[in-house]
């Protein structure tokens, strides 16, 4: 089969972004901001992903498109109490998010990961079956044993995507993380990936679906088994898309 162009190659990946904005001050207008860039000229992002009180506005700006709203909840930490994030959960329905991304306990996860198989189901069933992607902090976890440990526990809870980044430590997502987070899925035979955090350049988004392309097949570049989130990637998959230079950094793992 034929490489697509770069330029081909962008225009899919805004087909697989999860635009984000999830700066600590949550501001809405940043989330306007967000908003004005989600229906592109090569194409539609996959998602917007937001802090839950944003997802209201999120959905009645996007009405009538395909993009999904995604929030966060027990986020970035991944140890609020129950009664917290099923708060968020509330707010997220009843502001019509599609999507849930929630942090699993990833500090207690390698010693305990039936308590994550557990805490996915639980949001999972408390999100009405809202497909879940399991944020498992990847660069605080000690080897890639224990990424693939907390991935299948995610996924056994009945996380639809694991993923890799919370975007608000040190370590985001590395090219080993999303390596090791794909073997779990082919052993579940199930689920799909989400790379995140430090994401910036056309080349590391390429890199990535590159390496999930060639593990799970090229069709599995998709939106619906493989998503990007990243809050600074859209503007280099723009350059590219149109022709144009990589302005971007690259992340050099
Ligand atoms: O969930 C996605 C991350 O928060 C995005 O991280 P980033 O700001 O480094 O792109």
């Amino acid at each position: 089969m034929t490489q697509p162009s770069d330029a081909e190659y962008a225009r899919k990946l805004i087909g697989c972004l999860d635009l984000t904005e999830l700066s600590d001050d949550r501001s809405a207008d940043k989330v306007d901001a967000l908003l004005e860039k989600a229906r592109t000229s090569y194409g539609q992002v996959a998602a917007v992903c937001v802090w839950p009180d944003h997802v209201r506005r999120c959905a009645t700006a996007l009405r009538g498109s395909h993009i999904h709203i995604a929030t966060v909840v027990d986020f970035p930490g991944g140890q609020q109490p129950w009664e917290d994030t099923r708060h968020e959960i509330g707010l997220a329905l009843a502001g019509g998010a599609t999507e849930i991304d929630m942090v699993v306990d990833y500090q207690r996860g390698p010693e305990d990961p039936h308590a994550i198989t557990y805490a996915v189901r639980k949001v999972k069933e408390a999100a009405g079956g809202l497909p879940v992607k399991a944020i498992l902090e990847t660069g605080m976890l000690d080897d890639t044993d224990d990424m693939q440990l907390l991935a299948g526990a995610a996924l056994s809870g009945g996380a639809d995507f694991v993923k890799t980044s919370t975007g608000k430590v040190k370590t985001g997502a590395t090219m080993e993380a999303a390596d090791a987070l794909l073997d779990a899925i082919a052993a579940n035979g199930r689920g799909g990936l989400k790379v995140s955090g430090g994401v910036r350049s056309f080349a590391d988004a390429k890199a990535y679906a590159d390496l999930a392309s060639e593990k799970m097949g090229e069709d599995w570049i998709s939106p619906k088994t493989f998503r990007i989130g990243a809050s600074s990637l859209l503007t280099d998959l723009i350059a590219i898309a149109e022709g144009g230079e990589s302005n971007a950094v690259q992340a050099g793992y």
